[in-house]
């Protein structure tokens, strides 16, 4: 798992538990998961289908600084499944996990189309590779 994205829990954040808010929790992990499938599929048009059992594991509180994990799962045709978790930077204590996420690849005409693409690459190695 890759820890990509931090988040410092601000008051806007919060639920009147005074505890971060799941659905800003799960706004925070859609994107990451969008970015990581536009970034991987190299396409700018790619939708959440499905997101699997969701565990709230722990809560997290104000001041605190999160980190949003994603690891690829499947490549499929059109589809990309990832998997994630967020943890307590300073601790390590899991704070929500995502067992599935399924993004899918469109086509310009908004369509799933298949993207080619079949294990995990990284940007600098594609920079590298056109020197
Ligand atoms: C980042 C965001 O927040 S995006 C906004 C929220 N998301 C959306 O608005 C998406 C709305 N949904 C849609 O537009 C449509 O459902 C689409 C275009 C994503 C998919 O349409 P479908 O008719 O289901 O397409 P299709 O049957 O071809 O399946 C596409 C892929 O999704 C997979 N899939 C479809 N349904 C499911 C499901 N319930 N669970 C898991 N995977 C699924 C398929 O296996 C296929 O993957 P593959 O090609 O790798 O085998």
């Amino acid at each position: 798992m890759n820890y990509h994205t931090r988040k410092w829990v601000k008051p806007e954040d919060l639920n009147p538990n005074q505890s971060l808010f799941g659905g800003k929790l799960l706004q925070w992990i859609d994107e990451e998961a969008a970015l990581y499938a536009v970034i991987q599929l190299e396409n700018k048009k790619v939708v959440t289908k499905y997101i699997s059992e969701i565990n709230f594991v722990s809560s997290a509180k104000q001041g605190d600084i999160i980190e949003i994990g994603i690891e690829v799962s499947a490549f499929g045709s059109t589809s990309l499944t990832l998997k994630c978790a967020v943890r307590n930077k300073m601790t390590h204590q899991t704070i929500i996990t995502v067992d599935r996420i399924v993004m899918v690849n469109l086509g310009e005409d908004g369509n799933p189309a298949p993207h080619g693409k079949t294990q995990v690459e990284f940007v600098k190695d594609r920079l590298n590779s056109q020197l």
